[in-house]
């Protein structure tokens, strides 16, 4: 297996699938390729964390691809394309590919299962995705995602490849709504963190995710995922683990948010990326072209991306016109 993007949690996965098969990472960075494959550490973002002592590292991305069985994508959003575009000649033509990324595509609002079969078409595409937050996987507490291919008995294969006893990974074909709930828990994540920032309680927080969950479901019902997704590991369960905890980055850019804090000052403060960015401003655009109602997206997209302050969008929010609870607002 190739895992593509020495992050936190491509290096994770890595770690945890070279358990079950030969794993070989690729690193941007020689230096952190040779320190994974000799120390079996990754200082740049996973300091004090042990690798697994079978896993090996690369730089070379034609390397890493050519021989590849599986493809697992494991850089953000923003560099998904233009990396896979530079694999693309190496990997095999019935080698699987599998993101792991949440999010859409900046400009074309394209999930990362329609940008593989963009650039490697016929190759079975698919996605992993879970509550899931790299540093607790990595240490050992038990955690669960979902991969889903369109074919569910690649989804058991690749299955048997990359699950644990801790790491239960459960399998599905619902592509769509498996990738719509990673990008927008990430939103969701956000508000949730501007919640908390301004001192608000537990009812609050949970108002902002059922509410964050609601538009999720009916922007990726509309987009073709199926309305059970939503309430699963891919949905809610990951705007729980996401919204509630200290080491997601979303969160913490929504906590920060609320404190005075920029969106450059935040971001430029860690070199991990803050997905809930990009996605909000896909997600708004999404649910304009769906015809959803999406309040929250909105009101996130207007403070990350436009200028609008926490205060204002939580106000905003207010004034939104509770309507029948399945429907809208
Ligand atoms: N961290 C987590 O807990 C989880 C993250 N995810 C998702 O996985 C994806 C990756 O996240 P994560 O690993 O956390 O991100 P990190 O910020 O930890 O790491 C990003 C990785 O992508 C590489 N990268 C960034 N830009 C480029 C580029 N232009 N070209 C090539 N490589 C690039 C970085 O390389 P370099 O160091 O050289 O810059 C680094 O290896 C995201 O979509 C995220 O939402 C999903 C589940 C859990
Ligand atoms: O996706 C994640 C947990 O499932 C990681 O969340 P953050 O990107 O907010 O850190």
């Amino acid at each position: 297996m190739t895992i593509v993007g020495a992050g936190s949690w491509g290096t994770t996965i890595a770690s945890l699938a070279a358990r079950n098969v030969p794993v070989l990472l690729w690193a941007r960075e020689p230096g952190l390729a040779e320190r994974i494959s000799t120390t079996h550490e990754n200082p740049d973002y996973l300091a004090g964390h042990s690798l697994h002592p079978e896993l090996k590292a690369t730089a070379s991305l034609p390397a890493a691809a050519e021989q590849a069985d599986v493809v697992v994508m494991a850089v953000p959003t923003h560099a998904f394309r233009q990396v896979l575009a530079e694999l693309t000649p190496h990997v095999r033509p019935w080698v699987p590919v599998v993101s792991l990324a949440k999010g859409f595509e900046e400009g074309t609002n394209n999930r990362m299962t329609e940008v593989i079969t963009e650039e490697l078409p016929g190759h079975p595409a698919g996605v992993l995705s879970g509550p899931t937050l790299a540093k607790e996987v990595l240490a050992g507490l038990a955690a669960a995602a979902v991969i889903a291919m369109p074919d569910l008995s690649v989804a058991q294969r690749l299955q048997s490849l990359m699950r644990t006893s801790l790491f239960r990974v459960y399998t599905g074909t619902d592509v769509i709504g498996v990738e719509v709930g990673g990008a927008v828990k990430n939103v969701v994540a956000i508000a949730a963190g501007m919640a908390d920032g301004f001192g608000t309680g537990d009812n609050t927080r949970a108002m902002v995710i059922s509410r964050g969950v609601a538009e999720m479901t009916r922007l990726g019902v509309a987009m073709g995922g199926d309305p059970a997704t939503f309430a699963g590991l891919t949905g809610l369960g990951d705007a729980i683990a996401t919204s509630i905890s200290p080491l997601s980055r979303n969160r913490t850019l929504g906590v920060q948010l609320a404190q005075g804090k920029t969106v450059d000052e935040v971001t430029r403060s860690s070199r991990m990326v803050t997905e809930g960015v990009r996605a909000s401003r896909a997600s708004r655009e999404l649910a304009e072209k769906f015809g959803v109602d999406a309040p929250i997206i909105g009101e996130i997209d207007a403070v990350v991306n436009e200028g609008r302050t926490p205060r204002e969008a939580f106000r905003g929010l207010l004034h939104v016109e509770p309507a029948t609870e399945g429907e809208a607002g």
